[in-house]
């Protein structure tokens, strides 16, 4: 078996400029990955079939995957003739906004360019990923970019000042269509993409946490309020920053003392049943 990290991400910011005559949103977002992540097993088959393999009750084990539907279309562009089976151990939260089912697919991507020999760059997988989903291009790469586009064309960018990131999952998924399909493009306070690429760029995490925005975050927390109530929490127990990730409904803080991460996380615990502490990651290397 061949393993590939598939890490989760967060959106450190996500701006919608309009909508587009296709229905997607034009965004502007930067996003980054963290060291929580899924861990894919990749075993080729002579018999040509995609398997999937997982035990999660809330991943579907057919095409519906998006792993599946990554090995399907790399195999159709690239005219393979072998198959794969693909285990998935899913630690990321579904439908979190975490972009759990684009990261699968993307290490799949990565895993199969390796074990059915293609050959193939990253910017050339990247290609492949942007019909898979807007998030998959982003996590081919891993690391930090700025996304723009529908999401899918990326811009790298260096690793920020290294953190703890808590990360709390309400008990409740959304459809990230519903949340860009409530969005009302006129009424948005838009966050400072600028002004977080220089925090990033200077490794200032007081600039990043004062950069920190996402226009989808008051669509999410007026359609379910548990997830406002997290956020107060979050701040309440000490977070430096503290934003929705994505679509939501995952919250996530930003802590740069160790001394306070178990205090954040501890005094989340007592709110919401999933709770992680984990680092950015924030380099794209990590996952070579
Ligand atoms: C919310 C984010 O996760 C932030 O990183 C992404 O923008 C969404 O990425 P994703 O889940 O990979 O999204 P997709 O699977 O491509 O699209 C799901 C649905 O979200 C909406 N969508 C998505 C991306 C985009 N730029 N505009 C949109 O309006 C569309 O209704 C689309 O049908
Ligand atoms: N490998 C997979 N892992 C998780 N969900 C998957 C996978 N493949 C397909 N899905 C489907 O996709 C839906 C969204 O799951 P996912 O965890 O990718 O959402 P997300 O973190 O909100 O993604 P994003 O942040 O990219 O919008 C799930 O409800 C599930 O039915």
């Amino acid at each position: 078996m061949y393993y590939v990290k598939a890490p989760a991400k967060i959106n450190l910011t996500l701006d919608v400029l309009h909508k587009r005559p296709d229905g997607y949103h034009e965004v502007e977002m930067i996003m980054t990955t963290v060291d929580l992540a899924d861990r894919i097993g990749l075993e080729v088959r002579e018999d040509g079939a995609i398997h999937i393999l997982s035990v999660d009750r809330f991943v579907p084990n057919d095409h519906r995957n998006l792993a599946y539907q990554a090995a399907k279309i790399l195999k159709e562009m690239y005219n393979v003739k072998l198959g794969v089976s693909i285990k998935i151990e899913k630690n990321i939260p579904v439908a979190a906004g975490l972009a759990g089912g684009s990261s699968d697919a993307a290490a799949t991507l990565r895993g199969l360019n390796t074990i059915w020999n293609l050959g193939l760059t990253l910017d050339e997988l990247a290609q492949v990923a942007t019909k898979i989903g807007s998030d998959v291009a982003f996590c081919v790469y891993g690391g930090t970019a700025l996304a723009t586009g529908r999401g899918e064309k990326i811009q790298k960018l260096p690793s920020p000042a290294n953190c703890w990131v808590i990360l709390a999952k309400p008990t409740l998924g959304v459809s990230t269509a519903d949340i860009y399909g409530n969005l009302k493009i006129n009424d948005i306070t838009h966050p400072n993409t600028e002004q977080m690429i220089q925090a990033i760029k200077k490794k200032d995490f007081e600039l990043m946490c004062a950069s920190v925005g996402n226009v989808l975050e008051d669509v999410t927390l007026k359609l379910y309020p548990e997830v406002a109530v997290l956020k107060e929490q979050m701040q309440k127990f000490g977070a430096d920053a503290v934003l929705m990730s994505g679509s939501g409904p995952t919250v996530f803080g930003l802590v740069n003392q160790e001394s306070r991460v178990q205090r954040v996380y501890n005094g989340l615990r007592g709110f919401c049943d999933e709770v992680y502490a984990v680092r950015l990651i924030g380099d794209r290397d990590t996952l070579a």
